[in-house]
């Protein structure tokens, strides 16, 4: 049974902590557009915002400023009953290690258990969504019969229960070693081929490589995506650019860079200015 994969669009996005007596700015004008159906992974340094990224879109953080469009909802305006509905029968969320899972209820009975609030027309039938992430042999085992990727890939599929426009997943991979990490991007992917958006939050460059696309955050921002193995830099709203890590050794922040455009191919060239060119007069 294929789903319809639902798009996501940031446009100047903002998210602030607010804490007693400081404020930690999350997210400063994300710019963002995902296509239903695309699978995308969210990489960047540990603090830059790419968690906080994904709670906004699962509707469990409210944007500070700027706009979020999940599908038919603008998340800046929804009310708190828009927003339960949308989490109960529209997007799933696979959470790191088992936190999705009821300990006590066999896998089968797990990804029904998530399907309570969809309404019964757009059930995807539960040994359905087993077999998408390769677990159909194991319907009748409880989560703590499972091996650790084995429970991961029922996450996903417990995700997926929900909806299956969007699946929003955070380091789905972490503390799993090399064959179960593939299984559960295997299982990833399957859902995806099904027709839903698939997003996820990783720190590993080798599961960010197997989706489509990669976007970096870095300082709450955009910076860069990398396209079928490709890197591409993103050029913000106000104009700035990220300069990717390795060239900040040789560029510090302050460097004056001068720019030249090739007239013949077009190519941009950025070069440090020469001290004696930027000496004041
Ligand atoms: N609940 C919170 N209260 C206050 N500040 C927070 C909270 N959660 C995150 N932050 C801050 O917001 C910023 C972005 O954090 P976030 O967790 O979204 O980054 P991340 O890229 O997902 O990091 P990691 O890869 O380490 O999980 C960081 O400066 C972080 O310290």
């Amino acid at each position: 049974m294929r789903v319809t994969g639902v798009p996501v669009t940031c446009r100047g996005l903002v998210f602030i902590y607010r804490l007693d007596g400081y404020d930690v700015v999350a997210l400063s004008r994300v710019d963002l557009d995902i296509a239903a159906g695309e699978a995308v992974a969210l990489v960047g340094p540990s603090g830059s915002g790419k968690s906080t990224l994904l709670s906004l879109m699962a509707g469990l953080l409210r944007p500070s400023a700027g706009s979020l469009r999940v599908g038919d909802h603008d998340l800046s305006r929804a009310g708190d009953a828009e927003l339960q509905r949308m989490r109960a029968t529209e997007l799933g969320v696979v959470l790191q290690g088992d936190r999705n899972l009821i300990p006590y209820l066999s896998a089968l009975d797990n990804v029904r258990f998530a399907q309570r609030g969809v309404p019964r027309a757009r059930r995807v039938p539960a040994m359905d969504l087993l077999e998408t992430v390769g677990m159909s042999g194991a319907a009748a085992r409880t989560p703590g019969e499972l091996t650790p990727g084995g429970r991961q890939r029922l996450s996903v599929a417990v995700g997926a229960a929900v909806g299956g426009g969007l699946l929003l997943a955070d380091e789905p991979t972490s503390q799993l070693d090399a064959e179960a990490r593939e299984s559960v991007v295997a299982a990833l992917s399957a859902v995806r081929d099904r027709g839903s958006t698939v997003v996820v939050v990783t720190h590993d460059p080798g599961v960010a490589a197997r989706f489509g696309r990669s976007v970096t955050i870095r300082d709450g921002r955009v910076g860069a995506e990398g396209r079928r193995g490709e890197d591409f830099l993103v050029v913000g709203t106000d104009g700035a650019v990220h300069l990717p890590a390795e060239l900040l050794t040789d560029m510090p922040p302050g460097t004056l860079l001068r720019v030249r455009r090739d007239s013949g191919s077009g190519e941009l060239r950025l070069s440090p200015a020469e001290t004696a060119e930027v000496r004041p007069t």
